[in-house]
């Protein structure tokens, strides 16, 4: 959803439903709260990061920067953000001392430059999904972090929910034997999403398999327990165009193999930015949602709702030997948080959760790779990179180019270039 606005509906009704406004009134900061920047007064802020923080007792936003000033307070004002201060570039904000970690809201092919500018400055970062352009600017953000120290986390928010982490672990138990088929879909009906907006923008790596990449990432999700390390094959991907620009997919399907060892696993995934009209003028609402369908040898398993499983979803198994229905919810706990959650918990305040304990983790001494071991789930910069691949793997196999490779002074994989070095060299030769 694109618009603050829309943003700002879901969460209303959800802080009204369970009361949260008291939570907020009554919450107890901790004497030094993470101080988080926010790089752009982005419309998804309100849910992803203002929203979250103003429930999590040890972090606080710091600042909101955007290309003016007047935009960043505005931000401020309207969200009641009494401890950000405003900021006309992401520079400024960035040179900072005292933030410690920012989130980037950024269009999609401003991720890499941006996450690595942050890390440099030596800020820990929450970025937004998809965590780069393409998989070699993962590459370049996993060395940059490497060299920084630096907590990155990708914004995979349906990843670090509970509900995600009962249905894994009972499609890993082997209860229900092997895992065979995998589907997932995420789509908006037409005029959700106006026509200039970032996502049809090639330069800034828009296109519906980027921005709806959850689709690969559940999909592969529950399809192996790891994705890296898997052979991975794009069997089709049909790509329906933008009329404007070619380059950009307004939706994609795609059919994949995930093999491990010698069990594949077929996953089909459907991502749709805006689903044409029927007759033109019907918004296609039945064509909108998300969810997961899973095929095992011996049952069916559904998980509606996993983008926003927070206003409701049900894990559905029906058995195929008895046609027994079961159905689950999980808004708390599960076999990665164990005891910790709350009902009204959305994904962004579990991600917020993983992510300060992992800050928190490496300013108490923690070293980057053993991140995964601080209690509670966590998503590696591998596994990131190995999505990524996918959705390069995709484009290429629908005949498109994979998304931009933005020219980045700071680029370690630019520097070592040959064409890098000639553009680096050719403003001081002809001056
Ligand atoms: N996790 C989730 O559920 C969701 C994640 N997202 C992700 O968040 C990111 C932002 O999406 P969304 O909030 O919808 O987008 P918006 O268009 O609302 O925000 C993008 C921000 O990028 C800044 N910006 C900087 N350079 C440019 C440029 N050249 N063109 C346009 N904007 C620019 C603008 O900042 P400024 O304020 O400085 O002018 C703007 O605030 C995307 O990566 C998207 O994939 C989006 C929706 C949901
Ligand atoms: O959850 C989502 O749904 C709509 C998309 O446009 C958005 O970016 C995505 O994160």
């Amino acid at each position: 959803m694109p618009t603050a606005f829309l943003w700002d509906v879901v969460l209303y009704y959800h802080r009204w439903r369970h009361g949260i406004q008291h939570v907020t009134a009554s919450l107890q900061k901790t004497s030094s709260p993470l101080q988080i920047g926010v790089l752009g007064a982005a419309a998804i802020n309100t849910i992803a990061i203002y929203d979250a923080v103003s429930t999590h007792p040890d972090a606080t936003i710091a600042g909101v920067a955007a290309r003016s000033r007047a935009k960043a307070e505005a931000q401020i004002a309207r969200y009641k953000l009494k401890d950000a201060k405003g900021y006309g570039s992401y520079d400024e904000l960035l040179a900072v001392p005292n933030i410690d970690a920012v989130y980037i809201p950024l269009p999609n092919g401003l991720h890499c430059e941006w996450t690595c500018k942050a890390m440099r400055a030596g800020k820990h970062v929450l970025c937004e999904k998809p965590l780069a352009s393409n998989a070699e600017q993962v590459r370049e953000i996993m060395k940059v972090s490497q060299q920084t120290g630096k907590v990155v986390l990708e914004a995979f928010h349906w990843r670090l929910y509970p509900a995600a982490h009962v249905l894994k672990d009972i499609v890993e138990s082997g209860r229900y034997g092997k895992v065979r088929e995998v589907r997932a879909h995420l789509g908006l009906p037409a005029w959700v999403i106006g026509k200039d907006d970032i996502r049809f923008n090639y330069d800034l790596a828009g296109g519906a398999s980027m921005d709806m990449l959850y689709v690969f990432s559940t999909s592969s999700y529950y399809a192996a327990p790891s994705l890296r390390g898997a052979e991975v094959e794009v069997l089709e991907a049909k790509p329906r165009k933008n009329g404007k620009d070619a380059r950009i997919d307004d939706a994609m399907e795609a059919t994949y193999t995930v093999r491990t060892g010698e069990h594949a696993v077929v996953c089909h995934v459907r991502a749709d930015l805006g689903a044409p009209p029927l007759y033109g003028f019907i918004p296609k609402i039945w064509a909108a949602g998300d969810g997961v369908g899973i095929d095992l040898e011996k049952a069916t398993i559904s998980y509606g709702s996993y983008a926003a499983p927070y206003a409701g979803h049900a894990i559905t198994i029906t058995d195929k030997a008895t046609g027994n229905i079961e159905k689950l919810t999980a808004f708390t706990d599960g076999p990665q948080w164990k005891k910790r959650g709350q009902p009204w918990w959305t994904t962004y305040r579990y991600q917020l959760e993983a992510f300060v304990d992992r800050v928190r983790a490496v300013q108490g001494g923690a070293a980057l790779q053993d991140l995964a071991a601080v209690e509670g789930p966590w998503i590696s910069l591998e596994e990131s990179e190995a999505v990524m691949e996918l959705v390069d793997k995709v484009y290429t196999k629908a005949g498109m180019p994979k998304r931009v490779w933005k020219l980045n002074a700071e680029s370690t994989v630019l520097k070592s270039s040959m064409y890098a070095r000639v553009l680096t060299a050719l403003p001081a030769a002809l001056t």
